[in-house]
C-alpha cells in the first residue's frame, strides 16, 4: 500500500497543554481522510505539523507533496452536499481534512480518524467505526404522552441507563443485550402501556463520536 502521509509518535505541547499526545497516522494515497474530533482535540495542530509549519516536540512525518490539507473546511448545510469543499478535491487525489462534524466526515471521507485530547481513539471507514463501537440504539415512542414516565422507568430498569428524550417524545437508549427487545415488549405488556414505534438501529456517527470521546452529543 502506498501512503501519501505517514507520521509516528507525534507529540506537541504548548506550555502545559498537550495538543498531540503520541499520534500515529497513515493516509493512503488517493483517499479522502477526515480527522474528526471535538474542539481542542488537536486537529489544527496535527495539520500544522503535517504541513511543516509547526515543529513537533517528538515524532516524525513523511508527507508527499501533492497532498491537499484542509483545516475545518466550511460546509454550508443549506448547500448541496455535492458542493462540500471537503468533497470536491476528492476526485483529484489525496485529501486530509479536519472537522468537528460527523455528518461531514461521513459524507466526504473514505476513512475517518477520530482524534481527542491529542490521541487517535479509532480509525476506519464510517461503517466500520459504527460497528466497532458495538451495540445498537433502542428507540421507543409512547402511543400516548402520559405513558412516557412508565416507559422511561422500564427502560432504565432494563438497561441501567436513563433514556434520552427528543422534542417529539422519542425515547432512545444504548442497547447491548440482544434479549432487550423481547424483555421490553413483555414489560410494556405487563404494565399495560403501548408504543407506536419500537425498534433497534445502528448508532449514528454523532452517537459513535459521543461514545468514544465521552462528550454529550
Ligand atoms: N499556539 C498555541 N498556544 C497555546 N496552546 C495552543 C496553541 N495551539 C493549540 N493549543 C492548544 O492545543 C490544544 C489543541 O488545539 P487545536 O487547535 O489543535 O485543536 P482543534 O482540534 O483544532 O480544535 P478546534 O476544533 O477548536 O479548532 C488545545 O488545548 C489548544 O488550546
Amino acid at each position: 500500500m502506498r501512503y501519501a502521509i505517514e507520521a509516528g509518535g507525534l507529540v506537541k505541547r504548548f506550555g502545559d497543554a498537550v495538543a498531540l499526545d503520541g499520534v500515529d497516522l497513515r493516509v493512503t494515497a488517493g483517499q479522502v481522510t477526515a480527522v474528526l474530533g471535538p474542539a481542542g482535540a488537536g486537529k489544527t495542530t496535527l495539520l500544522a505539523v503535517l504541513a511543516a509549519s509547526v515543529r513537533p516536540d517528538a515524532g516524525w512525518t513523511k508527507t508527499a507533496t501533492p497532498v491537499l490539507l484542509l483545516d475545518e473546511p466550511a460546509a454550508d448545510p443549506a448547500a448541496d452536499p455535492a458542493d462540500d469543499p471537503a468533497d470536491d478535491p476528492a476526485r483529484a487525489g489525496t485529501v486530509l481534512f479536519t472537522t468537528r462534524d460527523p455528518a461531514q466526515a461521513e459524507r466526504c471521507a473514505d476513512r475517518i480518524v477520530v482524534l481527542d485530547r491529542g490521541r487517535v481513539l479509532a480509525e476506519g471507514r464510517p461503517g466500520e467505526l459504527r460497528r466497532r463501537v458495538g451495540g445498537q440504539i433502542l428507540h421507543v415512542h409512547p402511543s400516548v404522552p402520559a405513558d412516557t414516565d412508565a416507559i422511561t422507568r422500564i427502560l432504565t430498569e432494563l438497561t441501567g441507563a436513563v433514556p434520552a428524550r427528543d422534542a417529539g417524545g422519542l425515547l432512545t437508549v444504548p442497547a447491548t443485550d440482544p434479549m432487550l427487545l423481547s424483555a421490553l415488549v413483555r414489560r410494556l405488556d405487563a404494565a399495560g402501556v403501548t408504543a407506536d414505534e419500537l425498534g433497534l438501529r445502528r448508532p449514528t456517527l454523532d452517537e459513535v463520536l459521543a461514545a468514544l470521546t465521552g462528550s454529550p452529543e
